[in-house]
């Protein structure tokens, strides 16, 4: 636990970065591999496995309930023996709560290791509802028993096993989806999840769960089948590159008037976000160690984005991004779609001189899942503003990013407060700055 002072970052803005940082796996695939070690009475060992907070609370978790985890950071090696399984006292398990959204997708593999699972408050960015009534229908349809009603949590048991199911989700639910997957692998039967996510994080999940003896296709419509096998092994796999926190980064490049080789970052998971990235008038260079950002100098251009599942516009692309476009210009229009309520940073940045508009209503034809909801989820920006330093408190993990993004781009210094937050998701945030020429404290 960090204290007051270690938990501010001072930042000296106005000059650009400059310099080469390395991406690790992603923050969003790697958690959920881990989970998955759970299915199998075997070792796993995972690669490329970045040194966020995120991984700690899951090794924590998994620690919990008897099994073995060794955390190498340097190497980014993690190894997990899940051979013995045992339920933690609901208390124990309390200790967590809070701290991130993975404790709900341990529901399928306790429920096939040990019968049964607690699963505490959920944590995660506040960006929204985050309701997880999918979760729970999937698991119902599965043959599980949820109870709701305990004070600390949720109690899950299925007396009778899993067995396969049709499935159809409302909405494709990146966690939903992966909640199906590490459920219906062991259950007996088939599974068929229609309206499914198929993001490349699920898709690597995909690749750990075959790896581990599961059978599982998925068609062109975004239907996954899923045979259910007896036994899975344990697997041995490396990450894929967390594609968001390389957009952090070509963010920062971007709004800097900066030049960042992002080392280890690919071009197949970024398409949607490089395409974007041009249209505004930022270079970029693929190469196999991985993709340089840069500002060309001139202006930068205004853009109209909406966020979308895969292979749409990530949501967590959106947050970092709209501070470039504070600098591009002319009129931005970014409407979420994902999240109901995800421009909440969007304020210090107006304080710090950015022209951000936040609207309610849809904005043209664009869908609108909320348009019923009290939140606004369109946000226009109007540019270039100079920005000035200010003091920030950093609200969620991408806002916060964006709010030090925000920081390097103004003049002056900055205070960022709750800089802590951002340890879930970007490893070794500062010593990259430091590596990139940022004046930071
Ligand atoms: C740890 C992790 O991988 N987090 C990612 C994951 O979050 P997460 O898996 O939580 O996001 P989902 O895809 O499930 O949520 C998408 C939308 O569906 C709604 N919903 C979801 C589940 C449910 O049971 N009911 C329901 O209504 C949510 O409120 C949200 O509006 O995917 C998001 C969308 O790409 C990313 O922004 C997050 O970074
Ligand atoms: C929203 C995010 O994460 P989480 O689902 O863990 O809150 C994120 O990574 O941007």
């Amino acid at each position: 636990m960090s204290n007051q002072n270690e938990d501010v970052l001072h930042v000296v803005g106005g000059k650009p970065l400059h310099g080469t940082i390395k991406v690790r796996g992603a923050k969003n695939f790697v958690s959920k591999a881990m989970v998955a070690a759970l299915l199998a009475p075997g070792t796993s060992v995972l690669r490329n496995v970045p040194e966020i907070r995120d991984v700690h609370v899951v090794s924590d978790l998994l620690r919990l309930h008897g099994i073995h985890v060794d955390v190498d950071g340097a190497q980014g090696v993690v190894t997990i023996d899940a051979k013995h399984v045992e339920m933690p006292s609901v208390a124990d398990v309390d200790t967590l709560a809070g701290s991130s959204r993975i404790p709900i997708l341990f529901s399928g593999p306790l429920l096939h290791r040990l019968g049964e699972a607690f699963i505490p408050a959920l944590g995660g960015c506040n960006i929204g509802g985050r309701p997880i009534d999918f979760h729970l229908d999937t698991l119902r349809k599965l043959g599980a028993k949820v109870d709701k009603e305990h004070a600390d949590g949720i109690h899950i048991t299925a007396p009778n096993g899993l067995k396969g199911a049709k499935i159809h989700l409302p909405y494709p639910s990146v966690g939903a989806t992966e909640q199906t997957l590490l459920a219906a692998v062991l259950a007996e039967g088939k599974t068929e999840l229609s309206g499914a996510a198929t993001e490349p994080e699920i898709m690597d999940l995909v690749a750990v769960l075959q790896k581990m003896g599961a059978i599982i296709s998925v068609d062109v419509d975004r239907t996954f089948r899923i045979e259910g096998v007896k036994e899975l092994k344990g697997y041995t796999h490396t990450a894929l590159t967390d594609r968001i926190e390389a957009a952090s980064w070509a963010s920062a490049a971007l709004a800097t008037h900066g030049d960042v080789f992002v080392k280890g970052a690919t071009q197949p998971e970024m398409m949607t976000f490089l395409n974007v990235f041009r249209k505004i008038g930022g270079e970029f260079d693929i190469t196999d160690a991985g993709i340089r950002f840069w500002h060309p100098g001139g202006d930068l251009k205004p853009v109209a984005i909406e966020t979308d599942v895969h292979p749409g516009f990530m949501t967590d692309w959106q947050q970092p991004l709209v501070v470039a476009l504070t600098q591009a210009k002319g009129l931005s229009i970014v409407h979420e779609t994902v999240y109901e309520n995800r421009f909440g940073f969007t304020k210090p940045l107006v304080q710090m001189g950015a022209t951000v508009q936040l609207y309610r209503e849809c904005l043209g034809s664009l869908p609108c899942r909320f348009q019923q909801r009290n939140y606004k989820h369109s946000a226009v920006i109007f540019g270039p503003t100079p920005l000035t330093g200010q003091d920030i408190d950093v609200p969620d993990l991408r806002g916060g990013f964006s709010h030090l993004i925000a920081a390097l781009t103004a003049s002056g210094p900055s205070d960022v407060h709750g800089i802590s937050l951002i340890d879930r998701g970007y490893a070794d945030f500062r010593g990259k700055l430091t590596a990139l020429g940022a004046q930071i404290d």
